[in-house]
């Protein structure tokens, strides 16, 4: 709000005489003024009309009409360039001068450069310094002089609180008030051998400072370790990392522990002094602010970590959580805001470095084992059970997964360890982060996958069963390949896809399985082209595989929301299983799932490894206690998800999977 000195009508021009306006129809005022007047002023102003009165109040900057622009310091630099050549001897030094002088943020500086001189040749100054007084008087004026709505209605603009807040800025900036006023410096404040020191003078707030501090073990002197982003200390822009602290409200830390300083911090009461010798070789972090986000795929909580610098200056996330990292410039630590806090100030968290070196130190030694791939017929396929007629529907698609098998014999802990680790690690990468980006699905996107995953007799077919039977039009299951006899009722293409045995094995070999088993000597498997047709119709595909496949699927072509059904505790378990009933057909041979106490153990220690496993890949955690109340929970959720309102964060890798190299940071990791 500061206006040209040879047009000096800002806002505070116009309502010292707005009450002169009062009661003046505005077409009194010549039409070839009003245009002048449209002209000059920025187009912010707002009309306010009674009973054929009306009255302009204008807010904004009258302005001169620019001056021509300087000659373009850009276009100084081609002939530099073409001159270059013939002075520079070798190709070597002119491809750098080149490279130098053609560089775009030289450029940009040269540009913001001219602008600066352009606004210096204006000497702009304020009209009026006290603004918010002058308004605040003419309202206390207005308010016991007229009963017009007109000054009524004015009086309440001026009474506005945003109204307010925007002339005390401007008085502000007009009084080029930018700071607390610092008290003199002191003669004795600079000792000889200083000869750059500087006084800080912070308000002090309810909000922390935003730095640590640490000692440095050669000098004794006290550092500024770290400076959080969003912080008071980084708003201020006048502390900075490596800064070396001298005094604190005059008092000297000279021998001081840091833990002997925060007292003193926190005795300061208005105002907190430093004596600051500024850091030598000190990097401008502020042209660092990184737009990186990653996904927590571990739980973190520093109350329990020794190592972190300072538990305060810490966040606490769960595996899951979105974080934003806006410095990953020192390799232990980095600095991050968590999203679903919605805080601005930044926290620390460990750096990727860190986190792969202490998962690597707690690892068992069977993780870094190579993967053993296991034979499509080990306990990939258990058992086949037909579809049904459902409700008079016929769903293709209906049996059960080819996921690990309920009648294992692998129960023990041991076995279980060993079954989990064998087959399910894609990778020996430990889990830290993944980088992520937010991700709208196109609303012409209608088609959508969702995989559902969970450990066997969790109720994940029951689930999808009573998810298609609710509305066959949204959902659709894939129609699975086999090699076995078509029988009577059965059609192709909707019960199964009925195939020889060499088709099948052909199919395999070209990789166009999901996944695939064995049984009764018998090929089992669903494809990758039965989800494509499902997509091609508009529905959401709803797939149920073992967790180690999800990553087959885990592509940007599909972007697959991934369900994790969970059991409840064993209790509940016990109360809920000991007697249901198997999904489909009520003449099945065996109606009847009956679940022993060792089963239900299992079933919890199951969803205990995929979770512990893959839970990273999990966008929904479903935990199926009653099951019209988890189905109910499932439809909630997929149908809030197809909807705009929910934000996606999807892998990186998955936007960008045309610019693989820019993921070389953060690799995903499955
Ligand atoms: N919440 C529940 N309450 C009671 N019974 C349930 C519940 N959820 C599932 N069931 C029952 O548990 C049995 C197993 O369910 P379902 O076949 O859906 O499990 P699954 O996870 O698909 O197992 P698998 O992969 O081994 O086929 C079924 O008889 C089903 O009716």
């Amino acid at each position: 709000m500061v206006s040209n000195k040879n047009h000096p009508q800002c806002i505070i021009g116009r309502v010292a005489t707005l009450s002169a306006w009062l009661g003046r129809n505005s077409s009194t005022e010549s039409s070839t003024v009003r245009r002048k007047r449209r002209r000059r002023t920025r187009q912010c102003r707002w009309t306010a009309c009674r009973r054929g009165v009306c009255v302009q109040y204008y807010v904004g900057v009258w302005c001169a009409p620019p001056p021509p622009p300087p000659p373009d310091a850009c276009r100084l630099l081609s002939p530099v360039m073409s001159g270059a050549g013939s002075h520079a001897d070798r190709e070597e030094d002119y491809r750098f001068l080149h490279s130098m002088l053609m560089e775009k943020k030289l450029h940009l500086l040269f540009k913001i450069h001219e602008r600066l001189r352009r606004f210096e040749s204006r000497c702009p100054s304020a009209v009026q310094e006290h603004a918010a007084s002058l308004a605040s008087d003419l309202a206390k004026d207005l308010m016991y002089q007229s009963q017009k709505d007109e000054v009524k209605e004015l009086v309440a603009l001026l009474n506005q609180a945003l109204f307010k807040s925007l002339l005390s800025v401007h008085d502000a900036v007009a009084q080029k008030d930018f700071q607390p006023t610092l008290p003199p410096i002191p003669d004795d404040t600079l000792e000889e051998e200083e000869d750059s020191v500087k006084l800080v003078s912070l308000v002090k707030t309810k909000e922390p400072l935003g730095a640590t501090i640490k000692k440095d073990q050669s000098t004794g002197a006290i550092i500024v370790a770290r400076i959080m982003q969003g912080g008071a200390a980084d708003k201020s822009g006048l502390i900075h990392e490596g800064d070396e602290l001298k005094e604190v409200n005059g008092v000297s830390l000279e021998h001081r522990k840091p833990k002997e300083i925060l007292p003193l911090l926190a005795r300061s009461q208005s105002e907190i002094k430093f004596k600051i010798v500024p850091a030598f070789d000190r990097k401008d972090v502020s042209s660092n602010k990184a737009k990186l986000f990653v996904r927590a795929l571990f739980d973190y909580d520093p109350g329990e970590d020794p190592a972190v610098p300072c538990k305060a200056a810490a966040v606490a996330f769960k595996r899951g959580d979105v974080l934003q990292v806006v410095s990953a410039e020192d390799d232990v630590w980095w600095q991050a805001r968590l999203l679903r806090d919605g805080r601005a100030r930044a926290g620390l968290i460990p750096s990727q470095q860190l986190q792969e070196r202490r998962v690597a130190l707690q690892r068992p030694e069977a993780l870094f084992r190579p993967r053993r791939e296991k034979p499509p017929d080990e306990g990939q396929a258990s058992e086949d059970v037909d579809y049904g007629a459902i409700t008079g529907i016929h769903i293709g698609g209906i049996r059960r997964s080819f996921r690990l098998g309920k009648k294992s014999s692998l129960t023990t802990d041991a076995a279980g360890s060993r079954r989990w680790s064998a087959g399910m690690h894609g990778s020996v990468c430990p889990p830290t982060y993944i980088e992520v980006m937010p991700y709208h699905s196109p609303p012409e996107d209608r088609g959508r996958l969702v995989v559902l995953v969970g450990p066997s007799g969790v109720g994940v077919n029951e689930l999808k069963r009573r998810l298609l039977i609710s509305d066959p039009d949204r959902y659709g299951v894939a129609v699975p390949h086999t090699t076995r006899e078509r029988r009577a009722r059965e059609a192709e293409g909707v019960h199964y896809h009925f195939v020889s045995v060499h088709a099948f094995e052909e199919a395999v070999l070209k990789h166009k399985f999901i996944e695939y088993g064995r049984h009764t000597g018998q090929y089992y498997g669903t494809s990758l082209d039965s989800v494509h047709q499902v997509l091609a119709k508009g529905k959401v595909c709803l797939l149920d595989v073992h967790p180690s496949k999800i990553k087959v699927v885990y592509t940007s072509e599909f972007k697959p929301h991934v369900v994790f059904v969970k059991p409840p505790c064993v209790e509940e378990l016990r109360l809920t299983r000991r007697r249901a009933e198997a999904p489909g057909d009520p003449k099945d041979t065996n109606p009847l799932r009956i679940f022993s106490d060792q089963d239900l153990e299992d079933m919890g220690a199951q969803a205990e490894a995929i979770d512990s496993q893959y839970g990273h890949l999990f966008d929904r955690v479903i935990i199926n206690s009653d099951m019209a109340a988890a189905l109910r929970e499932l439809r909630g959720d997929l149908e809030r998800t197809e909807g705009e309102e929910d934000v996606r964060w999807v892998p990186a890798e998955w936007i960008r999977s045309l610019e693989r190299r820019s993921c070389g940071r953060l690799s995903s990791w499955i």
